[in-house]
């Protein structure tokens, strides 16, 4: 639920009557969530090496890229209900750690049994992300990173796992808007994609069905995707006038070869969940029948495995490519900004409003 202004002063007001100092990592996130939720993005000329406190006070508010000031608000409104209600005394908060269920706009967030779950939910929009999903997914992971949960998962509520970007996230806006919203887009695509690359712990996608645009290329940065065989894969970036993004360009050769990440990312060929499994981008196909039955009976049994081996054991494994990722992140926002601002991705996109065209 969207929190209202008379909430978000009260909790302005609670935040200087708590009894306990909620620690530097708190005070920092809220500075920065108050920041944005009254001022919007930063702007504000980045402080000195040597200026340590406002250097961090800036960091943790330039950290929110774009993050619009609605969902800044509602983040500082659960934050500080979780401190109110809280009994910790730790410097820490440890969000999803004493509780079973944080609110999102877009997002069903759930912990239970050593493992936290991210669901998308629009399910009547096919599970689209819209620029808050992208923001709420953002901030869901970096929840679950700092969690006392085992595994992560990502999945879909409804028939679709997700149908990618949101299509009508241009519309409404004039001409002379456009270049600075699709440069806020592309710097909060780079910040979501970052945070994947940084996940400290296994992320799982569990891919309850068809799959669209980022919503596949981001399964490349997941470290098992299990998928009901009613799922498909697409990328239909050439018939949108786009270029991949969620690092495909480098995941998806590696992890298939080249020229079968071309006919995916290039031609736009949907594959089947079959053919995905073997082409290596899904881990495991299930029936759809009894798919979400036998998947959570296997997460289930990794996230009793020791939590410490699971999360170091990841990091062995994709820390290495850390440096690649951020670069390749960053190249293909950049070539992304100009493909979303030709005419062949504006005409794809009003096609799409239009219900002309269907993929
Ligand atoms: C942040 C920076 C920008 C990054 C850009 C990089 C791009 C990344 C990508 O993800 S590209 C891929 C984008 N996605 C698509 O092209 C899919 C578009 N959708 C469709 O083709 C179809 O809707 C479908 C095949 C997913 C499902 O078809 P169908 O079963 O016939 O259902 P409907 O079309 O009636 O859809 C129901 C409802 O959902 C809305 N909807 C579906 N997908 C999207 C979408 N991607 N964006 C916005 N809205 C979507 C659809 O409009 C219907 O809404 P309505 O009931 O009409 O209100």
């Amino acid at each position: 639920m969207r929190s209202s202004q008379e909430e978000f002063e009260n909790a302005v007001n609670r935040v200087k009557l708590l009894k306990k100092d909620p620690g530097n990592e708190v005070k920092l996130k809220l500075y920065a969530l108050y920041k944005q939720a009254t001022e919007g993005p930063c702007n504000m000329p980045k402080p000195g090496v040597f200026d340590f406190i406002n250097k961090a006070k800036w960091d943790a508010w330039n950290a929110l890229g774009s993050m619009p000031k609605e969902t800044a608000r509602q983040s500082y409104v659960d934050l500080v209900s979780s401190l109110s209600s809280s009994s910790m005394s730790s410097s820490q908060v440890k969000p999803g750690a004493d509780r079973k269920q944080q609110e999102y706009e877009n997002l069903v967030v759930t912990s239970e049994d050593g493992i936290t779950k991210i669901m998308l939910n629009r399910p009547t929009k096919k599970n689209a992300i819209n620029t808050q999903m992208y923001q709420e997914i953002i901030l869901a992971l970096k929840a679950a990173s700092k969690d006392n949960s085992v595994l992560t998962v990502l999945t879909g509520n409804g028939d679709y796992y997700c149908s990618g970007n949101d299509l009508t996230d241009f519309s409404g806006i004039t001409a002379g808007e456009i270049e600075e919203k699709v440069k806020n887009n592309l710097d909060m695509l780079r910040v979501f994609v970052n945070s994947f690359i940084d996940f400290p712990k296994p992320l799982i996608a569990v891919v309850n069905g068809p799959a669209v645009g980022i919503a596949v290329t981001i399964l490349g940065l997941c470290d098992a995707v299990y998928a009901s065989d009613r799922a498909t894969f697409h990328t239909p970036f050439s018939h949108l006038g786009l270029s991949p993004e969620g690092c495909s360009s480098y995941t998806f050769p590696k992890i298939m070869g080249p020229a079968k990440a071309i006919e995916m990312l290039v031609f736009g060929k949907k594959l089947t969940a079959e053919e995905a499994c073997a082409r290596g981008l899904v881990t495991e196909v299930f029936p759809d029948n009894t798919f979400q039955k036998q998947v959570w009976a296997r997460l289930k049994a990794y996230s009793e495995f020791p939590a410490n081996s699971i999360r170091i054991s990841k990091q062995v494994i994709r820390n290495m490519e850390k440096e690649k990722l951020y670069a390749v992140n960053a190249e293909e926002c950049s070539v992304l900004q100009e493909r979303l601002l030709s005419n062949e991705c504006i005409n794809a996109a009003v096609n799409f409003l239009s219900r002309k065209a269907k993929l």
